[in-house]
């Protein structure tokens, strides 16, 4: 290392050091955000950050340094541990807490993740992909004349849907199922494009009739461009287009809602990438719709594994931040939401970045809160077209906030009371959540019903 980089180095070490002398809370989790080896450094008479804050008596760094991962058992040179000084300089409440087992640190605030999954809605696979059958033409060709194989319609990325009349009030819509006869017309004509989902899981259809070949029950989806109702021969009435897909899409029973996301994300990704985009050529549609191949003799696309040729998923980080107390959390809202909604902090993960920095980025670009340790709960795919939302709690260790006006209208923290009466009281309550089927509610009943005495 050069002089020059060594003094720049020093020079970071002592600002940061000088701002946990100084209570600085907010320069102290930004500069940890960026460089988190700060906190293994030490200054003069080998004194670390969080000996400094405990022996000037700042709390609150003291707490977002243990949050980070600080060590609070390194000794400075006259052999003396953070505890040690705070206890020294009467600061009695940072030398209690010190001396604890790091109660408030992740683990007091997080509730606990038992390592189980955690269902959303949409993430229900009914269906077995079966990807090794996608190359295999014969095999797809004769599902789809198979008379048993079940093929659902969307026309726009709108999914053909059927509800019951008595349902009618609070209709629970399912999928119409076509079978191969109905959907002839329409699987011919040029701008239909047919994808295979996969086969129904055996124990989830036991009435099912078995088909003679294999005994699997193919399913595949369709997506055309031109009305095809008149072509589509639907024997029932309360049958349409689920136009306006969100928030409809969540009216539909949780075993098709997990086979809408896959046929829907996929067959979006076919209606915007209709030509080759490394080339701008054309391309055809292989591997039973999991894959466009350019027709261009030559093209960079065809080299090696390319991932322009593969439906796209988006990751998303969408995170509960909590407050460092435990016992608020913050939400934010987006003009474009309703009314009254306030959700949880998202934003799309940028390439190269881990899921646990992309929810520090946007959690501080979006509020200006800086956010410490990290937590993954649980997923849902989200066809809105192709989003993979990663849902996180994540513990703020700066509270101030500062909005982005470009991305988000308001962000507060709420109480953990103001949130329960969301949850429960409605139209009583000081703002609305989500509705039920979105991880972002998820998060949030996830964090009170595992914290609270309900
Ligand atoms: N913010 C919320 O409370 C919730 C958001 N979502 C979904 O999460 C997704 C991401 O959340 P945002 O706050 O909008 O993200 P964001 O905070 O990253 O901002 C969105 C902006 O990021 C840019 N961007 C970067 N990568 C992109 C990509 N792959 N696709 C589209 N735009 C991209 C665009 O300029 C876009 O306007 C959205 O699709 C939204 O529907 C879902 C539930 C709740
Ligand atoms: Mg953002
Ligand atoms: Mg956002
Ligand atoms: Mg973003
Ligand atoms: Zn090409």
């Amino acid at each position: 290392m050069t002089s020059v980089q060594m003094s720049a180095k020093d020079e970071m070490v002592e600002q940061f050091l000088d701002y946990a002398s100084r209570g600085d809370l907010a320069k102290v989790s930004t500069m940890i955000s960026h460089y988190s080896q700060l906190l293994k450094e030490s200054g003069r008479q080998g004194w670390t950050a969080l000996m400094l804050a405990a022996r000037h008596g700042h709390f609150d760094v003291v707490k977002a340094l243990l949050l980070n991962g600080c060590n609070k058992d390194l000794v400075n040179k006259s052999g003396q541990t953070a505890h040690d000084i705070a206890k020294f300089w009467g600061h009695r409440h940072i030398a209690r807490f010190l001396s604890s087992s790091g109660d408030v640190t992740l683990q007091g605030v997080l509730p606990s993740n038992k390592s189980r999954e955690n269902e959303t809605f949409f993430s229900r696979e009914y269906l077995n992909r079966m990807s090794d059958k996608r190359t295999d033409l014969e095999w797809l060709s004769a599902k789809q004349s198979s008379p048993e194989t079940v093929f659902i319609v969307f026309y726009n990325l709108d999914p053909f849907v059927t509800t019951e009349p008595e349902e009618m009030k609070q209709p629970k819509l399912k999928l119409y199922r076509f079978g191969k006869d109905s959907v002839k017309e329409v699987i011919e004509k040029s701008d239909t494009v047919v994808i295979f989902l996969g086969v129904e899981k055996q124990e989830c259809s036991p009435s099912s009739p078995v088909s003679k070949e294999d005994g699997l029950i193919a399913w595949f989806a369709l997506n055309t461009n031109n009305n095809p109702t008149e072509s589509l021969k639907v024997t029932t009435s309360n049958s349409f287009f689920l136009t306006r897909p969100m928030p409809r899409l969540l009216m539909l029973n949780e075993d098709e809602a997990g086979i809408v996301v896959q046929a829907r994300s996929v067959l979006a990704w076919h209606s915007r990438y209709s030509f080759c985009p490394t080339c701008g050529g054309e391309t055809k549609v292989d591997e039973g719709g999991y894959k466009r191949t350019c027709l261009t003799e030559g093209c960079r696309s065809l080299q090696g594994i390319d991932n322009t040729c593969y439906p796209r998923v988006d990751p998303v980080v969408i995170m509960l931040v909590l407050h460092p107390d435990g016992n608020q959390c913050l939400l934010g809202r987006k003009k474009t939401f309703p009314p009254g909604i306030f959700s949880c902090l998202a934003g799309f993960i940028e390439p190269g970045e881990t899921i646990e920095n992309a929810v520090r980025r946007e959690v501080l670009e979006e509020s200006g809160v800086a956010v410490g340790p990290v937590q993954y709960v649980s997923c849902q795919p989200w066809p809105m077209p192709s989003s993979l939302m990663i849902g996180c709690f994540a513990v703020a260790v700066s509270t101030d906030i500062k909005v982005d006006e470009n991305e988000i209208e308001d962000a507060r923290w709420f109480t953990r009371q103001e949130v329960i009466d969301a949850l429960v009281k409605g139209n009583q309550a000081v703002f609305f959540m989500p509705p039920k089927q979105a991880i972002a509610h998820y998060l949030v009943k996830h964090w009170i019903g595992i914290n609270s005495n309900l």
